[in-house]
C-alpha cells in the first residue's frame, strides 16, 4: 500500500437541482493503492451516490474526486463495478454477459478478437469460481436474484480491473453463498491486490474483508468515523468467532446507532 488511488475531497451531491436532495456534503477519504476499504451507514445516507461519483457515473455538486491521479469527469474503464442490482443485459446469455467488460474496455477489444478462447476461459473459470459452472448457455431469466448477482460478480473481475467498486453485491444471496463469496473475493484480493471499496450493511461481512471500515452520517453522508481491522489473512470463519472480530462488529454497530440519532460519533 503506498499513495492514494482513489481520493475523495470535500465532495457534496445534490440531485434534482437547488431544491433537490443532498445526499452528500462535506464528504473526504483517501484510499490507498491496493488497500480494501469497506463503507458502511444508515440507511439512505448516500453511500451509493459515493460510488457514483468515484465510478464517474454522476458528476459530484461540488468538491473533487480524484482516481490514479485524474480527475473523475467521465466513467472510469479501470473499474470493475457489481452494484445491488445485477443489470444484466437480458438478450445476452450470462457467458457473453460477463464478458462484456472486454467488448468496452479498449485495451482489451482487440485482445479479445486474437484470444477469444483463452478469454472465454477465464470467464468459464470465474464462473466455476462463484458456483455458476454449467450456466454460461443460460440467459439472466433462467437465474435466480443470487446467481445473477454472482454472475455481476464475475463481470466485474473479468478484466482484472485495478479498482473494484462493490455496491452491496452480496444482498440478495442466503448466508451461506453469501460467506463463501467472501472467500472468493478474500482469494481474488489476495491474489490481485486490486483497490476495492466495498458498501455493505453487514458489518461481518466489512470486518471480514477490508483492511478499514468507513462509517458515515446520516444524509446528507459524510465520513465519521474509520476502524482498522488488525486480523491477519487469510480470514476464516474462526476469525468471526474471535472476541475481537465480534467487540469490532459491535463498535461498528454502535457507531451506525449514534450516527442514525444524528450524534457525533468520537
Ligand atoms: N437518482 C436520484 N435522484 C434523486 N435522489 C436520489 C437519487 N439517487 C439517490 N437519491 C437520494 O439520495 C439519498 C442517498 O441515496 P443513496 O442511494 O446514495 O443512499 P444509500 O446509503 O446507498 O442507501 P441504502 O443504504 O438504502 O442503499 C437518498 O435520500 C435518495 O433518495
Amino acid at each position: 500500500m503506498s499513495r492514494a488511488f482513489v481520493e475523495i475531497d470535500n465532495v457534496a451531491m445534490r440531485y434534482g437541482g437547488v431544491e433537490g436532495t443532498l445526499a452528500l456534503e462535506g464528504c473526504s477519504m483517501n484510499v490507498a493503492e491496493g488497500e480494501f476499504v469497506a463503507v458502511v451507514g444508515p440507511s439512505g445516507c448516500g453511500k451509493s451516490t459515493l460510488m457514483r461519483l468515484v465510478s464517474g457515473l454522476w458528476p459530484a455538486t461540488d468538491g473533487n474526486v480524484v482516481v490514479a491521479g485524474r480527475e473523475v469527469d467521465e466513467p472510469l474503464s479501470l473499474v470493475g463495478m457489481a452494484f445491488q442490482n445485477p443489470t444484466l443485459l437480458p438478450w445476452r446469455r450470462i457467458l457473453d454477459n460477463v464478458m462484456l467488460p472486454l467488448e468496452v474496455v479498449p485495451a482489451h477489444r482487440a485482445r479479445l478478437r486474437r484470444e477469444r478462447v483463452a478469454y472465454e476461459q477465464k470467464a468459464l473459470d470465474l464462473l466455476k469460481l462463484v458456483g455458476l459452472e454449467g450456466f454460461g448457455a443460460k440467459y439472466p431469466y433462467q437465474l435466480s436474484g443470487g446467481m445473477q448477482q454472482r454472475t455481476s460478480l464475475c463481470r466485474a473481475l473479468i478484466h482484472e480491473p485495478p479498482l473494484l467498486m462493490l455496491d452491496e453485491p452480496f444482498s440478495a444471496l442466503d448466508v451461506f453463498t453469501r460467506e463463501d463469496l467472501w472467500d472468493v473475493l478474500q482469494q481474488v484480493w489476495m491474489a490481485r491486490k486490486p483497490t476495492v471499496i466495498l458498501v455493505t450493511h453487514d458489518l461481518r461481512e466489512a470486518a471480514y474483508l477490508a483492511d478499514r471500515v468507513l462509517v458515515m452520517s446520516s444524509r446528507p453522508g459524510r465520513i465519521i468515523a474509520e476502524r482498522k481491522v488488525p486480523f491477519p489473512r487469510p480470514r476464516t470463519m474462526e476469525t468471526t468467532f474471535l472476541p475481537e472480530f465480534t467487540a469490532l462488529v459491535a463498535d461498528l454497530r454502535a457507531y451506525i446507532a449514534a450516527a442514525r440519532r444524528g450524534e457525533e460519533v468520537v
